[in-house]
């Protein structure tokens, strides 16, 4: 599922009128599209209360307006600015609407109203005033439902981030394609439900004006999916091997493991320090082990070509051991998550150096704090949202990025970006990011691309956490995977 970010919907809006169509045309129905959603959803309103930017959003909001009051809502509409500078569509649009607006100063709240919120959409370029907030506040607190044209005004369609303040919408109506802003958060809990309209801008010019965000949804990686056939013998499932920490701290990688081989590797291998073996031995059954407690004993193993992906990092301890060993992975498949990350906290160019040159095929997954020790420079942007964050990173790296959190983005270095935004609130438990690494190992083991393996790994992981409900612990995370032949 494609997004459009608002500069590729403005691309797609210029493309549109040079091939001929009518923007007004295209206003009126996105207009009429936030008219019926009114009338749907709030029919018994005692009035619809719009407000009406400087722009063609305030343009969207006299369509809608006219078209209420030709279906008898009462209505009152407030503007911003001077309506007498409003220009090309938007300016034909209040003259085509009979209904008298008043300033937004004027504007008080109203029993059992409803806003229609056409302040700004595309076109939102700094915070809101003060005063702006003041009224968006009191809309708020007195709990007012809130139809928001386009996006919510306030949050930036390409970030989501919230300028100055935002509406919180009930429900927000939007033209041919979301917008990462709908996705990202904290843009995404100010959207309420999203509803997506087609006013007829044609396919090819929508895939014409952009193309490099995506919701991570199975469209993007069905196709790459490991496929079972009766040909299938476990070595041609991958082998998967996974690192240990020491004796205490070997439950992290036993979590990837399981991870691993739920999702499909043939084989998986916890290699351990010696002295952890033992305490391994007693909690591992499918997953097999090995000991290699130095760069001279993973060098041994690393012989057996039929290795085909590793994970390192969960448990794993951070220091010289975690970047020497990382040293003789680089060339191969590799989830680096956690101590694997923060190894390369104080030279983060060494690890860049290793990835350097070659097809990607290694997956970073940092939280916000691992983020920010590998890319200070980076994550200290306050403009730039999750997917620039994500995308410089990845190719500054040369490695798949995924950003872990709520609204997880997936960055590869040749410019795709995926928005995850289906994980539910309790993944966010001790483990769980450890069975993430798994999930992605095991599907690199199997022959996937990082990129596509990456995104699969954050929609299983975050499909297997819905499917087990509230309550769950990382443990119970493997055994809810779905079958990848179910997947639609
Ligand atoms: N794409 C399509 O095909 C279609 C798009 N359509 C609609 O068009 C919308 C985009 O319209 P748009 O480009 O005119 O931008 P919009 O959101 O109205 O805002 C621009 C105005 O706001 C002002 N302004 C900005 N920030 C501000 C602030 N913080 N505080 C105060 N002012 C601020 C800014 O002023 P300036 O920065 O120039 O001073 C400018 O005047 C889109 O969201 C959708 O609803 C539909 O009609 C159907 C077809
Ligand atoms: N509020 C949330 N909603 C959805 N997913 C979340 C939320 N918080 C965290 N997650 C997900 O949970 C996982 C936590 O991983 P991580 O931070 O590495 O934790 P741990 O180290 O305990 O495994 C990540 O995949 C992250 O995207
Ligand atoms: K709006």
């Amino acid at each position: 599922m494609l997004l459009l970010t608002p500069e590729e919907m403005g691309n797609a809006d210029r493309l549109a009128a040079e091939s001929g169509i009518d923007s007004y045309g295209l206003m009126i129905k996105a207009g009429h599209a936030v008219s019926a959603a009114f009338l749907r959803l709030f029919p018994g309103a005692s009035r619809a209360t719009v407000f009406c930017g400087p722009g063609n959003n305030g343009g969207d909001g006299y369509v809608a307006a006219e078209a209420l009051k030709a279906a008898g809502v009462p209505v009152a509409i407030f503007h911003l600015g001077d309506p007498e500078k409003l220009a090309g569509d938007a300016r034909r649009a209040r003259i085509d609407c009979a209904i008298e607006s008043r300033p937004i100063p004027d504007y008080r709240l109203y029993p059992g109203e409803v806003v229609i919120d056409a302040l700004f959409g595309a076109g939102l370029q700094r915070p809101l005033s003060d005063n702006l907030c003041e009224i968006i506040e009191a809309v708020t607190d007195a709990a007012v439902p809130v139809i928001a044209v386009d996006l919510p005004s306030g949050v930036g369609g390409l970030t989501g981030q919230v300028l100055g303040g935002a509406f919180r919408a009930a429900h927000t109506v939007t033209f041919m394609r979301a917008k990462p802003g709908h996705y990202l958060l904290p843009g995404r809990a100010h959207c309420g439900s999203l509803e997506v309209f087609d006013i007829g801008i044609p396919q090819r010019i929508l895939a014409e004006a952009g193309g490099a965000h995506h919701l991570n949804t199975p469209a993007l990686f069905k196709a790459s999916l490991p496929a079972l056939s009766a040909s299938s013998h476990k070595f041609r499932r991958g082998h998967l091997g996974v690192f240990s920490g020491g004796p205490s701290a070997t439950g992290a990688a036993r979590l990837s493991a399981m991870a691993g081989l739920r999702a499909g590797a043939g084989l998986v291998t916890l290699a351990v320090p010696s002295n952890a073996a033992l305490v391994a031995a007693t909690h591992l059954t499918a997953v097999m082990m090995k000991p290699v407690s130095d760069v001279a004993a993973l060098e041994d193993w690393l012989a057996d070509k039929r290795l085909s992906a590793f994970v390192l990092g969960p448990g794993f301890g951070v220091g010289e051991k975690a970047r020497t060993f990382v040293e003789a992975l680089a060339a191969r498949p590799l989830v680096l998550d956690a101590d694997g990350i923060t190894s390369f906290a104080e030279a983060p160019e060494q690890l860049f150096g290793l990835l350097a040159g070659t097809e990607p095929h290694c997956v970073l997954t940092p939280h916000e704090g691992e983020f920010a020790r590998l890319f200070p420079d980076i994550s200290k942007h306050d403009t730039f949202g999750k997917p620039e964050k994500a995308s410089r990173a990845a190719r500054r790296a040369n490695a798949v990025v995924l950003y872990k959190g709520a609204d997880t983005v997936i960055a590869a270095p040749d410019g795709r970006i995926a928005i995850n935004a289906d994980a539910p609130p309790w993944l966010a438990t001790a483990g769980s990011g450890d069975v993430l690494a798994g999930i992605i190992g095991g599907l690199l083991a199997q022959g996937m691309p990082a990129f596509e393996a990456a995104a699969a790994g954050a929609w299983l992981h975050g499909d297997a956490a819905n499917r087990a409900g509230e309550g769950l612990t990382a443990e119970d995370l493997p055994g809810h995977l779905p079958r990848f032949s179910a997947i639609s």
